[in-house]
């Protein structure tokens, strides 16, 4: 969905109590906000609002509970962040000198379905409130896998360490007027004090973020005892890509006689039954949908090296693998031609995935390997079928994917997404749906590209083109062109052993478990330091120097000018990283080594960061069709 594409429209209630919302507002300037929110904006470096923020925001300040309904991309964080900053100002100024920076209590909370999506809703408030001195925003994270003595102590200390400014101070926790997290995150948190539901008795203004995922997938419980610690006079926002009947559910609980702003496609049908039908459409129109049909399994990573080598995929590119076995498989594989990658999985510390996603978005390394871990173990059905009658969940590892899933798929901003490469197919339409949704965001374009091998799977490319509702184009690929990578590509395959997959899978959890706990404090420090700790770098340390290279005579014919002229301009562009590297690495020992913990390792290069992600990735619609026109 671009944002342009998103047809300014309030919906009609989708229920009885639902009324519709005001005016849409189509500037931040005219909506009447506090100067210091408008002054967040720009920090954010938003010029106008999107669709749903014209709509949303202004239904908001009304004082109006909000039902918020718009696909993914659109904008929906700031459309609840900045009402919700704004009232918070306001609500504080309205109060005599008690004001808000003595008072020990939440003043508003915003729950999450993932922590990483937590971290990255809490990025988007501290930015906004970069200028507004004393109001504080915090990340309350739950510190999985430990007894619950030393998650009190852990969450004791998170509390205390990850707010800055005017805190409040109770019984030992210290609050912020912001809190963002999970539900359990936050019962947690109440739970490590004595009468922690009194710390939320402030609450002014609660968020439900993601609310279609936050019955369906079992956090149900939680959110409900989370929500029942806030007063009823809470102002309201529930939040979502879909309307559904969980939502529905939900909004009965959170919501009182509230408005509905529901962004619809131009394409849409406009019945509030259709919602997920209308994201769908969205995608279409501004997603390009293609498949390779392919003989064999195997000729997966020959496309895939063919096409990252002969430049077909550039920019920015995420590629969904089913399984972390196979994530680190792929990566194993790219590292032996020097093709550099890093993997994103459930099992890295929280810290680690955040940094890796960070370090994505400012293009520190281009290809992420996201490990689908539902995708691998079971149908969309039976993720449902672990749930209890009250929808909890019941089994761990049920818990273990579904995090890993929804933390890397659903809600997260990946920026400048050119390329998402299904190298295994998703397990059905709608999680087509959420991967695709992870480019074509904020009105640039993006192609969604899926191998298909054998039969079956050709056929469950039309089974997800009709779940998902879009038209996902054969892309005929001339086998012969790229059957001269075969043996050097099936040779590297042999090479990448189970052995070597289960090695590399915990080597890398051991260092990020390290880095994690040692990089902490560093990148507190040093936030802009995206290169200190690479997630790309190879796996392993004697890889074949001649892989890096393609030798002419192994090139497509008809490609071979351009290809070499591509080649070229990359080891061109490795050079210049080799001579940045150097430079930073000279005057970093000018400096003295202390300041980076993972020592010698160059700084984040800004100019690059720009360069690659701005003009390579995610182009503006309009732009040709990549694929298409590039023949193989
Ligand atoms: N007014 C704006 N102007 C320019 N860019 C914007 C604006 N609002 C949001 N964006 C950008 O659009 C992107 C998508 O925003 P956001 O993550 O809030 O979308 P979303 O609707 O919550 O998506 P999802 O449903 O996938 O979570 C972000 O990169 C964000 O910075």
């Amino acid at each position: 969905m671009t944002m342009a594409q998103t047809a300014a429209a309030v919906a009609a209630a989708p229920a009885a109590a639902v009324a519709a919302a005001p005016e849409a507002v189509h500037q931040f300037n005219a909506m009447l906000l506090d100067a210091r929110v408008q002054r967040g904006i720009r920090v954010l470096g938003f010029e106008t609002p999107t669709d749903v923020q014209a709509h949303a925001i202004p239904a908001a300040l009304a004082g109006r509970d909000v039902l918020v309904a718009a696909p993914t991309g659109s904008g929906k964080t700031a459309a609840y962040a900045i009402p919700l900053v704004d009232i918070l100002l306001k609500n504080a100024d309205e109060k005599s000198d008690a004001g808000r920076g003595t008072a020990a209590a939440v003043h508003a909370l915003v729950l999450v379905p993932t922590r990483d999506l937590a971290a990255q809703v809490t990025r988007v408030l501290k930015a906004l409130t970069r200028s507004v001195g004393g109001l504080t925003v915090s990340n309350v994270k739950a510190a999985d896998n430990k007894s619950s003595k030393s998650k009190k102590r852990s969450l004791r200390r998170v509390a205390s360490a990850e707010i800055n400014g005017t805190e409040a101070v109770e019984e030992g926790v210290r609050v912020a007027d912001i809190l963002v997290g999970t539900p359990a995150a936050i019962l947690a948190l109440a739970s490590s004090v004595q009468n922690g539901g009194s710390l939320f008795s402030g609450v002014e203004f609660v968020v439900v973020d993601e609310a279609d995922l936050v019955l369906s997938y079992g956090f149900g419980q939680d959110t409900t005892a989370a929500l029942s610690m806030v007063p009823t006079s809470a102002q309201a926002m529930l939040v979502s890509a879909t309307l559904d009947e969980d939502v529905e559910a939900l909004r009965t609980i959170v919501l009182r006689r509230p408005l509905a702003v529901r962004i619809e496609a131009e394409t849409g049908s406009g019945s509030a039954a259709d919602s997920e039908a209308q994201q769908q459409s969205a995608l279409a129109a501004s997603c390009l949908h293609y498949f390779v049909g392919l003989q064999r399994v195997d000729d997966k990573f020959l496309v895939t090296y063919a096409m990252l080598r002969l430049g077909v995929l550039t920019g920015k590119i995420l590629v969904f693998v089913n399984g972390i076995d196979a994530a680190f498989k792929l990566k194993l594989f790219l590292d032996r031609f020097s093709i550099s990658s890093a993997v994103l999985n459930s099992e890295l510390p929280a810290n680690s995935r955040l940094h890796c996603i960070e370090g994505f978005n400012a293009s520190v390394f281009d290809i992420l390997l996201i490990a689908d871990e539902i995708a691998e173990g079971a149908s969309a059905e039976s993720v449902g079928e672990r749930k209890d009658k009250r929808g909890k969940s019941k089994s761990k590892k049920a818990n273990a994917a579904r995090d890993a899933d929804f933390g890397a798929v659903r809600g997260l901003d990946f920026r400048n997404v050119s390329y998402v490469l299904n190298f295994d197919l998703p397990r059905d339409g709608k999680a087509y749906t959420h991967r695709a949704g992870r480019t074509a965001r904020a009105g640039r374009s993006g192609t969604v590209l899926s191998l298909a091998a054998n039969h079956d799977e050709q056929d469950r490319i039309t089974e997800l083109a009709a779940e998902a509702k879009v038209h996902i184009n054969s892309l005929l690929l001339q086998s012969a062109q790229i059957e001269a990578f075969r043996y050097r590509v099936e040779d590297c395959l042999r090479s990448v052993t189970k052995q070597k997959i289960r090695d590399a899978r915990l080597q890398e959890v051991k260092r990020e478990l390290l880095n994690s706990v040692k990089l902490k404090a560093y990148f507190e420090e040093n936030p802009d330091d995206l290169a200190a700790l690479r997630h790309d770098r190879a796996l392993e340390v004697n890889r074949p120097a001649h892989l890096a290279h393609v030798p002419n005579y192994l090139l497509p014919p008809a490609l071979r000018a351009d290809v070499a002229t591509r080649v070229s301009g990359m080891s061109r562009n490795r050079n210049a990283s080799k001579h940045r590297s150097r430079v930073m690495r000279d005057a970093k020992r000018r400096r003295g080594n202390g300041a980076n913990p993972t020592g010698g390792v160059e700084k984040s290069v800004q100019g690059r960061a720009r360069g690659r992600g701005e003009s390579r990735a995610g182009g503006r619609r309009g732009d040709r069709d990549p694929l298409k026109s590039f023949a193989l």
